[in-house]
């Protein structure tokens, strides 16, 4: 898996025979073939317990299938070992969490440093191109660039939620996977986000899976999935 180029010509993400299950025996998720085309901005929507947060956390690698593929840009994560998977996320997928996994006590810088040192970029963190790209993304998203010295948990969710997001494209990834982000956002701050979102997405021509309840984001995006209509385990 090392320094493997990936080819951005192919699907993005592809499913086949997907199956996984908590305890062993219920399937929360069956998807026989999915496909997302490179460059797209594709929303999988769905009920709550639908699957969507466990269908996102196979897709970048968190959890392994029960049985069934995942390629992403062409690498199976399913023959990749946990280590394996996790240097490929780390360098090929940002990924935004529902509740965002900052380091409370660490800087909001250094929360976003630790993206490049995860990806094995540990020096390029020190470097003065990633401090530029880091305060480009930081002014993208409407943050202050002060708020890079402070504490993580002294921002608001909105603020966090932005730093999440400068986090997760820091290494420009050519996936990036969001897992419901706005439920603690207003209409007005929602709305503004998702145009940024989109914006620093065309910019760095990342793939984009957005994962959400939220019916009223999906004009937004190219694509809309009902999680319930490929998954035939249904949800619960
Ligand atoms: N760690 C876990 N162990 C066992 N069951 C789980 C676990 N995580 C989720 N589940 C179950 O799997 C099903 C799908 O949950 P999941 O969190 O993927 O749904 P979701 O669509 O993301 O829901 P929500 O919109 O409420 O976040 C639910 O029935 C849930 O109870």
């Amino acid at each position: 898996m090392q320094n493997v180029e990936l080819t951005t010509d192919q699907a993005a993400i592809s499913l086949t025979q997907l199956r996984f299950s908590y305890d062993g025996s219920n399937d929360v998720i069956h998807i026989p073939k999915w496909a997302l085309e490179s460059g797209q901005k594709c929303f999988v929507f769905g009920a709550s317990g639908a699957g969507k947060s466990t269908l996102m956390n196979l897709m970048c690698g968190v959890l392994k299938p029960t049985t069934g593929d995942i390629e992403v840009f062409g690498q199976s994560l399913t023959s990749m070992s946990a280590r394996q998977r996790d240097r490929f996320r780390a360098k090929h997928i940002g990924v935004v969490f529902q509740q965002f996994n900052l380091i409370p006590y660490l800087t909001v810088a250094d929360n976003i440093r630790l993206a490049a040192w995860f990806a094995g970029k540990a020096e390029r963190a020190e470097q003065d191109a990633f401090q530029q790209r880091m305060l480009e993304l930081v002014a993208a998203l409407q943050l202050k660039p002060e708020v890079l010295d402070r504490p993580s948990r002294e921002l608001s969710v909105g603020q966090q939620q932005r730093v999440a997001i400068v986090r997760a494209l820091i290494n420009q990834p050519d996936l990036l996977i969001v897992d419901e982000p706005t439920s603690a956002l207003d209409s007005y701050a929602r709305d503004n986000f998702m145009k940024l979102l989109m914006a620093v997405c065309d910019e760095q021509n990342s793939t984009l899976l957005f994962v959400s309840h939220d019916l009223s984001l999906q004009s937004y995006f190219d694509v809309g999935v009902n999680l319930a209509d490929i998954n035939c385990a249904g949800g619960q």
